[in-house]
């Protein structure tokens, strides 16, 4: 039987192919001397706006990445997505994170019902639990009211909101909203976690929120259980229903642990767990924090760009041309890794949300047909905001390894600090690295330049940055709630158009399974010789004497009984 076709095999994928030559023999500097393919190399959507001429590219480039769009059928799969279509194969699943913010009167399908109407009822909830809870009126196993949040969840479950709380922690709107409120997360399932995630909390002020797409994943589950126990043990089991609530599909199990399914907030398989933060998992623990308008604007922002991206031409269409250059860099000049450096403290915790986002879609081997994959796919991503990174990694991006770099800068910042007689206020010196730095990426430094500085011939070599390297600026209006889901919107619809191209199924995550299992048998050894002395086997000779001499030394958590975190 004949392989079904790979979009390596087409036509459009060798004319890139064979248009790296060209690409290489011109030096950055040069093509940046071309001011009207500076012009044609920027895209701008509501103020949010997107230079892409420091990329290793043309207009042909560009030209021939819209063909290989053609090819791959990009239009017509994004038309799947936004229409309900099971483009999910391998999970039998529709792809609608879309819905979770598309207006009350929209009409989008999954097998055949409407799912606009489900996602608004759970927003009418949740926008009244809040007000309940910010209110004052929801009152907890004492009589007072709750204050406190401990959002437990993770991967999905975790980071999305973690991002987006970091960010309007900035933003004085919500910062105002959210006074005398703490919103804090517990993922990992390491006892220090559970122990700052509670510390200095008063059980009888704190609201403790399962988010958990499955309501099966250990470490979440176990985090729950001891969080239920801290509950407990402090105010009596019926302090349950009034101080645990839950985010899930899977409303029976969350039952079963003991929540009042009055207080689940459903959300549905159709929503990847990396793509859920508009769905409950991120819109409940942020408006109890922040009230649901602030959120609600937050959702708005990545409607207006679900709707850019679903409606523009691809030559206008910011997610799209992300999308294609990212394929460009990763595919066919050879760069593995994406740096994502927004030049905004708001933004500390975009790189760790794009990492889940970007490589659980796209980190896979085969197409989405099963045949293994003869380019790679996916890219590493990881990223700090500037300019503590230029501290950190960015000697290796300026002299070291080729990594295409994302700086994102925002206009107006959120803080208006200058101290008199300086040259400059803080957000305008932050601002001069960003603009600095994409330059400094290009251009580099040539041995002639350092030599008319009279540089000693000596340092000459180390002194010299050969630029060529290859960056995108994106340039934002403010850094409110909306750009905040603009934002996310575009990285989502970015990485989507990616695995789009590469043809691969951006939306299973059969990778993190392996692991899970074989954890799972590790836990059943551990159990089995801590509570019944029984020999640990069945392991390979490292696993093995790994093993051994972690069981050699007394756990400090006796199995005995329960023990919580002192607090
Ligand atoms: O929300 P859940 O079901 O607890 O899953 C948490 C995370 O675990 C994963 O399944 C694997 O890491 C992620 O895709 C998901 O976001």
């Amino acid at each position: 039987m004949a392989s079904p076709a790979l979009i390596s095999d087409t036509d459009q994928w060798k004319a890139l192919q064979a248009h790296v030559g060209a690409i290489h023999k011109t030096h950055l500097r040069d093509l940046m001397a071309d001011a009207d393919r500076c012009k044609a190399m920027a895209a701008e959507f509501e103020g949010v706006y997107l230079d892409y001429s420091r990329q290793q590219a043309t207009t042909e480039t560009v030209d021939k990445l819209f063909k290989l769009a053609e090819a791959a059928k990009l239009k017509e799969k994004i038309g799947k997505m936004f229409n309900g279509e099971k483009i999910n194969t391998t999970e039998n699943r529709s792809v609608l994170h879309v819905a979770l913010r598309a207006p009350r009167d929209a009409v989008i399908n999954s097998d055949g019902v409407n799912v606009v109407p489900e996602v608004w009822a759970v927003k009418d909830k949740i926008k009244q639990f809040s007000e309940t809870f910010r209110s004052g009126s929801w009152i907890g196993a004492t009589g007072k009211p709750l204050t406190n949040v401990v959002s437990v969840g993770i991967g999905g479950s975790f980071l999305g909101p973690l991002f987006v709380h970091t960010a309007l922690q900035t933003d004085p709107e919500a910062v105002a909203s959210s006074k005398g409120r703490q919103l804090r997360f517990l993922a990992n399932v390491d006892p220090v976690d559970v122990a700052r995630s509670i510390k200095d909390l008063d059980p009888a002020t704190t609201l403790v929120v399962v988010v958990s797409k499955t309501f099966t994943t250990a470490e979440t589950m176990l985090n729950a259980r001891t969080i239920k126990e801290w509950i407990v043990s402090a105010l009596g089991p019926q302090a349950v229903s009034k101080h645990m609530i839950a985010v899930s599909t899977n409303l029976k199990l969350v039952k079963e642990f003991g929540i009042d399914p009055n207080n689940a907030f459903a959300f549905w398989d159709w929503v990847g767990g990396r793509y859920s933060v508009c769905s409950a998992v991120g819109v409940l623990p942020l408006s109890l924090q922040y009230g649901f308008p602030i959120v609600q604007k937050f959702l708005e922002g990545a409607l207006s760009i679900d709707n850019h991206f679903r409606t523009s031409s691809f030559e206008k269409n910011i997610p799209v041309l992300l999308g294609l250059l990212s394929v460009w860099n990763v595919s066919f000049l050879g760069y593995p890794a994406r740096a994502i450096l927004p030049y905004s403290q708001a933004l500390e915790k975009l790189a760790p949300h794009i990492q889940q986002l970007s490589m659980e879609s796209n980190g896979k081997g085969v197409s989405i047909d099963g045949v293994r994959l003869p380019y790679e796919a996916g890219e590493i991503d990881f990223g700090e905001p500037g300019t503590n990174g230029q501290h950190s990694f960015y000697q290796l991006i300026h002299q070291g390894r080729v990594i295409p770099c994302d700086f994102i800068g925002v206009i107006k910042s959120q803080q208006p600090v200058y101290l008199k007689g300086e040259t400059v206020s803080n957000h305008d010196e932050l601002m001069s690295n960003f603009f600095a730095q994409p330059d400094a990426l290009a251009y580099g430094k040539t041995p002639e330049q350092l030599r008319s500085e009279n540089v000693s011939e000596n340092l000459v070599p180390h002194k010299t940055f050969q630029g060529n390297r290859p960056s995108l600026s994106f340039l934002l209006s403010s850094l409110s709630a909306y750009e905040i889901g603009q934002i996310l919107s575009i990285y989502e619809h970015r990485i989507a158009v990616q695995g789009f191209i590469w043809g691969i199924n951006s939306f299973d995550q059969w990778g993190v399974e392996l692991g899970k299992s074989l954890a799972s048998q590790v836990r059943k050894q551990l159990h089995g010789s801590r509570m019944e002395k029984k020999p640990i086997e069945g392991f390979n000779p490292s696993s093995a004497s790994l093993l051994a001499r972690y069981l050699a030394v007394e756990p400090s958590t006796p199995y005995d009984t329960t023990v919580l975190p002192k607090v």
